[in-house]
Formats: C-alpha cells, sequence, structure tokens
C-alpha cells in the first residue's frame, strides 16, 4: 500500500527542508540564530574552552550523564537552590556546545535532512523490531512510525521510498558497509553524528530552559545506540553515494565503481538477494534469468490500475462519472455509462456488455474486447483530468480492465478512487481473472445464481475483479482465516466498488456444511512465499528460505484439501499464487490431480514479474469432473 508513494524526489531536495524542524537542523540556519540568542550565555561562559571535534563528544557526554543522573533524582528537586545549580549547570554546558558547535559547522559533511533522519529512524528500528517478531512488514511498520510522529505529506513520500530503496539493497549495502574500507566516510560520519546530538541536545535545552535536565530520551537514545545508528548512517551514505536515482545495473555492472568496487562481491550479494533463493531461482530457471529476476526485484514496482467495471461500464449514478461523462458527447455518455438515473435501469444494453455468464462458444479473448473499448474511453478521460500529475496513463495489453500510471502518486485520495471507480491491482492478477474465470469458468457456468466461494480471500482482490462479470446476481462467500481481523476492510472495499452479492462467512459458520459440493467456483488464492512480488514487499526476500517453503507447501496442501469438498459436480477450482516456484506451483498441481482423479486441468497460466509490467503470477484452473 505505501508502496504506491513516487521513488522519485530526491532525497536531498529542498522542499525537504521545509519544516521548522528541518529549517532549524540546517547548519547555516541553526549557526545563525544561535549567534543571535545566545549572546548573553555566551557572556557567562567566558572561561569555557572551545572544543575540538573529539572533545565535542566529550562535553556533549557530561551533559548526557548530567541529564540522566538529574533525571533519576528529579523527584527530590523542590529545592529553589537546587534548581539554579541545575539551570547553572545548563547553561554552561549549552555555551560550550554553542562554541563547539560554531567551530565545526563546516566539518559536517553529512548533515541529515529531516527526512533522512527519519528514513534511518524507521530502517533502525525496524530491523530491532524484526529480532522480537520476525513478521513484521515494512508497510506496516512505516505505517505506525508515520502516524505515530505526524509526519507531514510531503516528508512521508521521501521517507518511504527512501526505506523502500534501501531495504532492497540491504544485503550488498550491509557488505559493503563491514567488507570494504570507508574509513574516511565513517570518521566523517562519526563527527556529523556528533554534531547533530549536540544540536539536538541545545535545542532541546533551549526549548526546556530551567527544566532542561527532562532532556528527552531520544537524544540519549542515539548515544546509547551510537554503534548502530552509525552503521545505518553509512548504509544510508553508501546508498547516496552509489545508487540513489542512478540505474542499479549499471551501476553494478557497467559504471566506472563497476571494476574498483563491485568486481569482488558475490552475485547474490551484488543483487541483494539471499544465497538460498537465488539457488532456489538459478534451479529452477538457470543463472541467467536467475540474475534478470533479482535485477527486476530491485527495479521500482509499476502501479497498475483496474477500471471497475461494475460502476464505470455495467451500472452507474456517480457524480464523479458525470463530471468525467461530462467531457464525452451525449451519445457516448449515454451508452458508455448510463451516468444518470436509477441503478437497473442504466445497466449498459445487454447487446453492448458481453454476456460471460451465459455465453457458449469456447474460450475467445475477443469476447471481452467490448469491455476493453469501454474502459479505454474511460481511461481517456482519466488521462485528461490528472495526466499532469501521474503522466501518460497507459492501457494494459495483457489484461481487459487494467492500466498502468507512469508516475506514482497518492490515487486514494482522487474523487474516482473514493467513488469506486477504479482499483489499485497488479496486471498479472487481473490478467488470471480475466482469462481464467470470466474467460473460463464463469463462461461455462450454466446457473443463473452462480456461487462462488474465495476461500482465502484476503481484503478481496480477487473476487472484486471478477464481481462485475456476475452483474450481481449469485452469491459470493467470502472466507479467511483472518476473517474477524479483515473483515471491515473487506465490507468497505466492496461497499465504494458497489459489490453488493458478497457474503463473509465465519470459519465455524453452520452454514459451511450445506454448501458442500454447491459451489460453481472456489477461489484459492493461498498464501505463498510472494517470489513473484518481491519488488513490492521489499523486505520479504530475506525471509525466503527452504524450510518456510515447506512449511507454505504444506499449509496450501491442507487449504486444497478443505476446499476441494465444495465445488460442484462439473464445476471448478481456481488455484493461484503470486509465486514464481514450481513447489508452490506446477508440483501443487500435480499433488491435485494425483489425488483427486475427478478434477481435470482445464488451464494453466504464469506470468514472470516484467520491468513495467505485471508481478510474476500462477493460475490454474480445474474442472470437477464427477
Ligand atoms: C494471497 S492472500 C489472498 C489475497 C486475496 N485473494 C486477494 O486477491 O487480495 C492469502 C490469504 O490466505 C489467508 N490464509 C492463510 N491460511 C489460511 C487458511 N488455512 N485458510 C484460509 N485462509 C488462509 C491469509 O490470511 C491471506 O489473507
Amino acid at each position: 500500500m505505501l508502496a504506491t508513494h513516487t521513488c522519485k524526489k530526491s532525497l536531498s531536495s529542498s522542499s525537504l527542508l521545509t519544516t521548522t524542524l528541518s529549517r532549524s537542523l540546517t547548519s547555516r540556519t541553526y549557526a545563525l540564530s544561535l549567534h543571535k540568542n545566545s549572546s548573553t550565555s555566551s557572556k557567562r561562559t567566558k572561561t569555557s574552552k572551545p572544543s575540538s571535534p573529539i572533545n565535542s563528544t566529550s562535553t556533549h557526554n557530561t551533559t548526557s550523564s548530567t541529564s540522566s543522573t538529574t533525571r533519576k533524582t528529579q523527584p527530590t528537586l523542590s529545592n529553589s537552590n537546587l534548581k539554579s545549580l541545575e539551570m547553572s549547570k545548563t547553561l554552561h554546558s549549552l555555551s560550550s556546545q554553542e562554541e563547539a558547535l560554531q567551530e565545526h559547522q563546516s566539518i559536517d559533511e553529512y548533515p541529515l535532512t529531516f527526512s533522512e533522519r527519519h528514513a534511518i529512524s524507521i530502517l533502525y528500528h525496524y530491523h530491532q523490531s524484526l529480532i522480537e517478531n520476525p513478521s513484521y512488514t515494512l508497510d506496516k511498520f512505516i505505517s505506525n512510525y508515520l502516524r505515530a510522529n505526524k509526519i507531514g505529506k510531503n516528508n512521508k513520500e521521501v521517507i518511504i521510498c527512501a526505506c523502500y530503496e534501501i531495504e532492497k539493497l540491504y544485503l550488498l549495502l550491509d557488505y559493503m558497509s563491514k567488507k570494504f574500507n570507508f574509513d574516511e566516510m565513517k570518521e566523517k560520519l562519526e563527527i556529523s553524528l556528533d554534531q547533530y546530538i549536540n544540536r539536538m541536545n541545545m535545542m532541546k535545552m533551549k526549548e526546556l530552559g530551567p527544566s532542561a535536565h527532562l532532556l528527552p530520551k531520544s537524544v540519549t537514545f542515539v548515544e546509547e545506540n551510537r554503534k548502530s545508528v552509525l552503521h545505518w548512517r553509512l548504509v544510508f551514505a553508501l546508498y547516496k553515494e552509489y545508487f540513489h536515482e542512478q540505474d542499479f545495473e549499471q551501476v553494478v555492472f557497467h559504471s566506472n565503481h563497476a571494476d574498483s568496487v563491485f568486481r569482488k562481491i558475490p552475485i547474490n550479494v551484488l543483487l541483494s538477494c539471499p544465497a538460498q533463493l537465488f539457488d532456489i531461482l538459478c534451479e529452477e530457471y538457470g543463472e541467467e534469468k536467475a540474475i534478470e529476476i533479482c535485477l527486476i526485484n530491485n527495479s521500482e514496482a509499476p502501479v497498475f490500475g483496474r477500471v471497475n467495471d461494475v460502476k464505470v461500464i455495467i451500472e452507474h449514478k456517480s457524480t464523479t462519472t458525470q463530471q468525467l461523462g461530462s467531457a464525452m458527447t451525449n451519445d457516448e455518455s449515454r451508452s458508455d455509462s448510463g451516468f444518470s438515473g436509477s441503478k437497473h435501469e442504466n445497466i449498459t444494453p445487454k447487446e453492448e456488455v458481453t454476456d460471460i455468464l451465459n455465453a457458449t462458444s469456447e474460450p475467445n479473448k475477443d469476447l471481452l474486447a467490448p469491455l476493453k473499448k469501454k474502459t479505454r474511453k474511460f481511461l481517456k478521460k482519466l488521462s485528461e483530468k490528472y495526466s499532469e500529475v501521474v503522466g501518460k496513463i497507459t492501457p494494459s495489453k495483457l489484461s481487459t480492465f487494467g492500466f498502468r500510471f507512469e508516475k506514482k502518486t497518492d490515487f486514494r485520495q482522487w474523487p474516482e478512487f473514493k467513488e469506486g471507480l477504479f482499483e489499485i491491482q497488479d496486471d498479472s492478477s487481473q490478467y488470471i481473472v480475466d482469462e481464467l474465470i470470466r474467460n473460463g469458468a464463469l463462461k461455462q457456468i450454466t446457473s443463473l445464481k452462480p456461487l462462488v466461494l474465495d476461500y482465502c480471500c484476503g481484503t478481496g482482490g480477487k473476487t472484486f475483479a471478477l464481481a462485475g462479470a456476475l452483474k450481481g446476481k449469485g452469491q459470493i462467500y467470502m472466507h479467511d482465516i483472518r476473517l474477524e481481523k479483515l473483515s471491515s476492510e473487506l465490507k468497505r472495499r466492496a461497499h465504494r466498488l458497489g459489490i453488493e452479492n458478497i457474503q463473509p462467512l465465519e470459519h465455524d459458520h453452520s452454514h459451511w456444511e450445506k454448501l458442500k459440493d454447491k459451489m460453481n467456483l472456489v477461489i484459492l488464492d493461498v498464501p505463498c512465499t510472494g517470489t513473484g512480488t518481491l519488488r513490492r514487499n521489499v523486505e520479504l526476500k530475506y525471509k525466503i528460505n527452504y524450510n518456510w517453503i515447506k512449511e507454505l507447501t504444506k499449509k496450501q496442501r491442507e487449504i486444497i484439501e478443505n476446499a476441494i469438498p465444495y465445488v460442484r459436480k462439473g464445476n471448478y477450482l481456481l488455484y493461484s499464487t503470486c509465486s514464481i516456484l514450481s513447489k508452490e506451483n506446477e508440483d501443487q498441481m500435480d499433488y491435485i490431480l494425483k489425488k483427486h482423479k475427478n478434477f481435470e486441468l482445464v488451464k494453466e497460466i504464469k506470468t514472470l514479474p516484467l520491468l513495467n509490467g505485471g508481478d510474476g503470477m500462477y493460475g490454474a484452473l480445474l474442472r470437477r469432473i464427477h
């Protein structure tokens, strides 16, 4: 979700310095304000010696230990003498630090902007928290962090992108930071960190005045974890030096550094791909293809949308679409989306929208062609309104309702998104729904009120993409082991997309028994390694190993066994993953076909992640013969 933010923004762009805090941390501005504000305290501390870069740390340490000692005794500080003693100590150390700071302004070669500091802080804390909670996702961690720190919109995008980019390359950056001699850089970073700590301490002391002994923990925390913070600063500096806003492949294979820096690094580390995963990819695809996949995993993930046919093509009463539609000719606007009037009156005439449900011919891509035409018309209007923000909006060549945004933005704020006229969904995921469900299973189902069970529904991605083909008929049962947690998001999303025929089914629901042998379609979008989506879930690759794959394939088989009894004779089962590993895909198909002789394979699709294209996915449609 967070990954929809742009990564093109420069980490050091001047827009980053717009917050009060970051402005006050810019060395030059800070020195100036210090000069103006500190004349009184300077007078009082004529005797204090200016410190060298090295003893500026010790000055700070003195301050810090004073404040932490004071913190411990704070409850007894009712005596006014004690208070003034404390205050004079604070002012004394404050002014000596000011002098030290002014002297060393020019040395800080690695000053950090507001966003950069937060990005480093996020990565550092995220890696710490993984020790206790290995399944914590970076997405979730960043959301929580940004909310807790009330980070504004402008800074958010830059912080998120920096975190994603660095995490993607972390194996390589970590290796470089440990194996290569970056002593000069390390030394400068150390000075920079000292200066940062000093500045923070002084700012806080000034802010707190007589209560300076209450110096916030965050600053002393940095000191206590100095080594780790320095490590992350080095990782960050290396990222900026070598990879930021540069083509990764060009840098590691073809740049001036390629020979001097990168040649000695093992290939999997160079690609920031853990050894086991790299071996698995090589085994399956050969080394050349494995390298290509890893390079794609290190590239920026494209953003695909899906035009919601439920609202845009089949029926509509949206004011936003009316606005978009008003740019069309009257004829177009009427036939394309029925932009006015009641829901049922506005279902596009049957002859115009292919009736996939009742079609009887063999699967044929052209069946979806009229829908594709309508999709393009809608996208044209969307482009006219937003091209300045998102660049080109290109219709997908693969899926019927899919399109790609050239640039990323916070689409979720657009009225068209809020009204459910489009959804964010990967192109390959849509392609599987088009080919195997819309053009496959649903076309063959004769029931006028089809029953569908989405057994691992998550927040409904696959199901919501097929819902338009049902045109409000039948029933979609939604199940997930985490249903309780997901159900509010599921309902909110369904409501936004205008889908009414869904029914969440709790695990212990009494209906389960009655549903056996009744489903026209069971969808099994099972939990998997996500090896087809690693550029979106950047931390995932570090978790993939043989053991986990073994556990997952076992779990997938259990889910298959649990769900198979619900398929009605003559009807369908869709098995899908966002993995590109045969153990989770073709091997599971072999397992089903061998164990359940009453099923036959109708069609299988596998995609690999593509630069500027869809993710790696697998889908197989099976039919229960008897
Ligand atoms: C790949 S995700 C599904 C994504 C969803 N179909 C979509 O398109 O957005 C897999 C889902 O399987 C669920 N799951 C895991 N174990 C399960 C089980 N034993 N039974 C049912 N669902 C399970 C997970 O909670 C997760 O939401």
